[in-house]
């Protein structure tokens, strides 16, 4: 019924194929995950999750079939050509320079409304995701994106399960293990990350744990007894969450842009990539400003998707009306194919070509010191 053609990657549960269905005549990707690996109470929740997702859903990584033997669990999913979002953004990183990062041909607003809703349709079933991180973002040949891997999904709306997910993406919430934590609100603060790493290409933190107080100066404790090791990001976060974003995001790419010249010497460093619809440096500050307001307040009440949404949506109508800076700067870009040089063969859509971004990406004018931009841009953000 199903012919294996290729591996696809592996993950840390499973081994993911290329296959082709003759019942379905589509190609198909088989998530073969042995048993000796996974729970088969682990399983039967991915399946009942699977399940209740159903194909309703266009960005939604659909379940097809399923079936097992003595030794595997094999899921059957929507092929998605482009694999994850992780692995596409590290060929555009290697593509890119500080000076001429590499342009995305795809609209960012595009996939964030893609995945919002996806995100919003799993919520209104009250499924919450708990690894959402670039990895499981998938990108079909059209340019859409397709939400998987639910592995780790839940439909308790409160958890005490700590340690689910991915370090860098978590809530600081699911860390300590005191009290139970709202899963989907936790999901709130690992899209703020993702967005963060979509638009930059790093991850704001290793761990967002908090310190207990007893450890030593360069652990942090986590909940059920483990150890993290201390990050000083999310120390710096929590002290100026604003700041923190400008000094390892915003103010490298500013600096390039204003001097021409790659000058900072602070934290962070400058994207090696832009996105074709977030070309304006403010554009971007507003955006990492709703994420951090909206999606990644320390407290999880504070944090809402509707609101994000909204806020973003204003700064979105507002760049529609200066749409078409890239199309007016088209001649300039040297046009790359984008190939995975391990996969050789994947069918990438036309993506990444390279941006002379010193004189074409920049809004601002002038070489003023960075923390004069960072006040301009502060005085500039548009939203309240
Ligand atoms: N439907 C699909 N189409 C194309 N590629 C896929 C598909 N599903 C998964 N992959 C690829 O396989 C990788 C691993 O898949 P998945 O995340 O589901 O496995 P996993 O074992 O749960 O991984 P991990 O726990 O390490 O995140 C994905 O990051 C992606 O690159």
């Amino acid at each position: 019924m199903y012919s294996k053609l290729t591996k696809i990657q592996s993950g840390s549960f499973s081994t993911v194929y290329k296959a082709w269905s003759s019942t379905l005549e589509q190609y198909v990707a088989l998530k073969v995950i042995p048993k000796k690996k996974y729970s088969s109470e682990g399983m039967d929740n991915e399946y009942k999750i699977m399940k209740l997702l159903g194909r309703n859903h266009p960005n939604i990584c659909s379940m097809l079939d399923f079936y097992e033997d003595d030794s595997y669990y094999v899921v059957v999913l929507e092929y998605c050509e482009c694999g994850d979002l992780y692995d596409f953004l590290d060929i555009a990183k290697k593509q890119g320079d500080p000076y001429s990062p590499a342009l995305i041909q795809l609209d960012f607003r595009n996939l964030i409304n893609q995945l919002f809703s996806a995100i919003n349709y799993a919520h209104s079933l009250g499924i919450a995701h708990r690894d959402i991180k670039p990895e499981n973002i998938l990108l079909t040949k059209d340019g859409n994106i397709k939400l998987a891997d639910w592995g780790h999904a839940t439909t308790d709306a409160k958890s005490k399960e700590y340690h689910i997910g991915t370090d860098n993406y978590r809530g600081p919430e699911t860390f300590n293990g005191t009290e139970s934590y709202d899963t989907i609100k936790s999901d709130y603060w690992s899209i703020g990350v993702t967005m963060l790493y979509l638009i930059f290409g790093q991850c704001p933190f290793k761990c967002a744990a908090f310190s207990n107080g007893d450890v030593s100066e360069t652990e942090i404790l986590g909940g059920n007894d483990r150890v993290y090791p201390r990050c000083n990001n999310f120390t710096n976060f929590l002290e100026n969450p604003h700041g923190f974003v400008f000094t390892s995001y915003l103010a490298p790419s500013i600096s390039i842009i204003e001097n021409n010249d790659y000058k900072w010497s602070g934290n962070g460093k400058p994207a090696l990539y832009v996105w074709q619809d977030l070309v304006d440096i403010y554009d971007v500050s507003q955006l990492c400003r709703i994420i951090v307001d909206t999606l990644m307040p320390i407290d999880p009440e504070d944090r809402s998707m509707v609101h994000a949404f909204d806020l973003f949506a204003s700064v979105w109508s507002k760049s529609n009306q200066e749409q078409n800076v890239t199309k007016q700067y088209e001649n300039n870009y040297t046009h790359l194919s984008l190939k995975n040089e391990s996969a050789g063969t994947k069918d990438y859509p036309p993506a990444v070509c390279g941006l002379e971004q010193h004189e074409n990406a920049s809004p601002l004018t002038g070489s003023t010191p960075i923390e004069k931009q960072y006040n301009l841009l502060e005085s500039r953000i548009a939203y309240s």
